[in-house]
């Protein structure tokens, strides 16, 4: 099978801009990539570098200026508006925010909001609804009497958890993470990056998006790394923590103390900095 047959999203030579008149401004610089199937990429860069616009792009929450997205073998760029509401709704592409408040509505139950997805597509008898939020429940270490409590009695590891179940509950072929840990204490960064691990392992396509190389590392076999907009490194992920090629990879490698062959002194930093114009 080529690469581009097993492609599941495909991303080629995005640009994206903000604003209007003197006020626009590019902030994705023709940004391409490629995600197999069963495969994790990684994206990361730091705050400011563009990764949510990525994800924004790939949702359509936001209109490339140029170049093309395609999922599941189908282009989405140039999708009008009622041709989004029904790929959303299909269920094949996925997301979960750095905040779980943004994806859950405070005045629905966790069962119902993990099953809504599921009962707005339509075709599932609610019976059969239920019995697969019990399994994503059980899945996701979360007890079944939670079913019936609010976003906010919950605690933020949970509601994480309640975020994913929901963006499982259709079988998505790609599920975009944005930041799915960096709102959580440590304790629950481990839970949720050991339940995105065993996904992974279960063949669900990762797109996960962080500023933390260190987060992502575990999970992915290729990862991007953004700066200023531009994919300047995309390699298997081991390469990219063991000998990163680009000045910004290997400052960020060099600030992640918990990676291997990580920690560079601060003379390196500051040299790599002055090379990047960073302050
Ligand atoms: N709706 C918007 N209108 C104008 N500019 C925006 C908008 N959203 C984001 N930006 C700008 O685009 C750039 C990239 O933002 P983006 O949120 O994609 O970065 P990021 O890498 O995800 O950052 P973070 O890690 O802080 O979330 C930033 O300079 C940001 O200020």
């Amino acid at each position: 099978m080529s690469t581009s047959e097993s492609s599941l999203l495909h991303v080629e030579g995005v640009d994206v801009h903000y604003g209007k008149g003197l006020r626009r401004k590019q902030v994705l610089h023709q940004v391409s990539f490629r995600l197999g199937r069963g495969e994790a990429v990684g994206v990361i860069g730091e705050t400011g570098s563009g990764k949510s616009t990525l994800a924004r792009a790939i949702l359509g929450l936001v209109t490339p200026s140029a170049g093309t997205v395609t999922v599941g073998g189908r282009e989405t760029t140039g999708f009008g508006k009622a041709e989004w509401i029904a790929f959303r709704r299909s269920g094949i592409i996925q997301y979960v925010f750095q905040d779980p408040l943004r994806s859950l509505d405070a005045a629905t139950t966790v069962g119902f909001s993990i099953a809504e997805p599921l009962l707005v597509r339509g075709g599932t008898p609610g019976r059969e609804a239920k019995e697969r939020v019990r399994e994503l429940m059980e899945q996701l270490n979360l007890d079944a009497d939670l079913a019936d409590r609010f976003p906010g009695e919950l605690s933020g590891g949970q509601r994480q958890r309640v975020a994913i179940a929901r963006a499982l509950i259709t079988q998505p072929q790609v599920l975009i993470l944005d930041e799915p840990v960096s709102a959580l204490d440590s304790a629950n960064r481990v839970q949720i990056l050991e339940i995105l691990g065993q996904l992974r392992q279960s063949g669900v396509s990762l797109l996960f998006i962080s500023h933390d190389l260190g987060s992502v590392a575990g999970i992915t076999d290729r990862t991007l790394v953004l700066y200023r907009g531009q994919v300047v490194e995309d390699n298997v992920t081991a390469d990219v923590v063991n000998s990163p090629r680009h000045p910004y990879t290997q400052l960020l490698v060099g600030s992640a103390p918990t990676l291997s062959g990580g920690s560079i002194d601060k003379a390196r930093r500051d040299e790599l900095r002055a090379a990047l114009h960073l302050s």
